[in-house]
């Protein structure tokens, strides 16, 4: 029992120890219910469904930059329209891990994963898998807004102009996707004007409804406020309660704020391992690892 608690002191010295400031205080940690008295509709306690079927189940995954190995036999159920928050200390493997779910990380040369992550029936991690559609199914946004060059209706249209939908079909799913991204009243008299003269917010809600816009099933968010100012933050965010009534959303955040707002689950990432995963009330108030409670409570990260 020493030896451990030994072990997991050294783990959280490995990590820069650096004094709490005021925002970070033990008391000012996000406990959910705190996050939710201020927030009003954010209270992912309320929709938490911990029998909410699997809709990707990792299993013992490994994965590799050639010989550096980023992610050590995590094994991590998402559950089926809720929210999972990724958190941890940077370099701990959250983006690598996000990106295994969509295969994102295929793009990088040398890379390799071991494991299987179970989609559908099928392995996602398998070389037979149809990557072009596998990222249909699980669409991606990422920490800057991204917009193609184009106007904001071609934006939404590009992947559906990939599929060869029709005409009709394209400007019925734009509009959808739009609503759904909780855009639309802000563009639809400016449907055909450049997609990059939108605020940072307005262009990362439509990099959702782009994602939106070829029907996934899930929806991966890689710290996508990051480059947003607290509105933005706050639509963001909003929107995530909303979206995740209808798909399964796996968001990275270095935010624990907005991890207790919108999150059902959060899983705690250290240096490639996953310590903890649960939902994310307990996660932040009754944390079972000390690694756990050393970050949420600000020791090291
Ligand atoms: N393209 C790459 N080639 C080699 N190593 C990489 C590459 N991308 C990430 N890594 C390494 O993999 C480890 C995990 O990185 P990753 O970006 O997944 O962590 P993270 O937790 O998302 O960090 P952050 O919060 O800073 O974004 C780190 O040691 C990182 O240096």
């Amino acid at each position: 029992m020493e030896k451990q608690s030994q072990d997991r002191t050294h783990v959280a010295q490995s990590y820069q120890v650096r004094p709490l400031d005021e925002t970070e205080s033990k008391e000012n940690m996000p406990a959910v219910s705190d996050a939710a008295r201020h927030m009003g509709e954010f209270d992912p306690t309320k929709t938490l469904n911990t029998s909410a079927n699997t809709k990707i189940d990792v299993r013992h995954t490994n994965f590799f930059y050639g010989p550096k190995q980023a992610l050590y036999d995590v094994s991590l159920p998402l559950r089926d329209r809720q929210v999972t928050a990724l958190i941890g200390p940077s370099g701990c493997g959250k983006s690598t891990f996000l990106r295994t779910l969509n295969r994102m990380n295929d793009l990088i040369p040398g890379t390799r994963t071991e494991g299987e992550a179970v989609f559908d029936n099928f392995n996602i991690y398998d070389k037979k898998t149809d990557v072009v559609l596998l990222r249909q199914r699980i669409g991606m946004v990422f920490q800057r807004p991204n917009p193609f060059p184009k106007s904001i209706f071609e934006n939404v249209a590009f992947g559906l102009k990939v599929q060869g939908k029709s005409q009709k079909f394209i400007h019925e799913r734009v509009e959808a996707s739009l609503r759904g991204a909780a855009l639309w009243d802000e563009v639809k008299d400016r449907l055909n004007t450049s997609a990059l003269g939108l605020s940072g917010g307005q262009q990362q809600r439509l990099c959702i409804a782009r994602a939106l816009a070829v029907e996934p099933e899930v929806l991966l968010m890689d710290e996508p406020c990051s480059a947003l100012d607290p509105i933005a933050t706050l639509k963001i965010e909003e929107l995530i309660t909303d979206l995740v009534k209808d798909f399964t959303i796996v968001i990275v955040t270095h935010n624990m704020q907005q991890a207790s707002r919108v999150s059902h689950f959060t899983g705690f990432f250290l240096s490639g391992k996953l310590i903890e995963v649960a939902p994310t009330v307990d996660i932040f108030e009754h944390p079972h690892q000390k690694e756990t409670e050393d970050y949420i409570s600000g020791r090291f990260g």
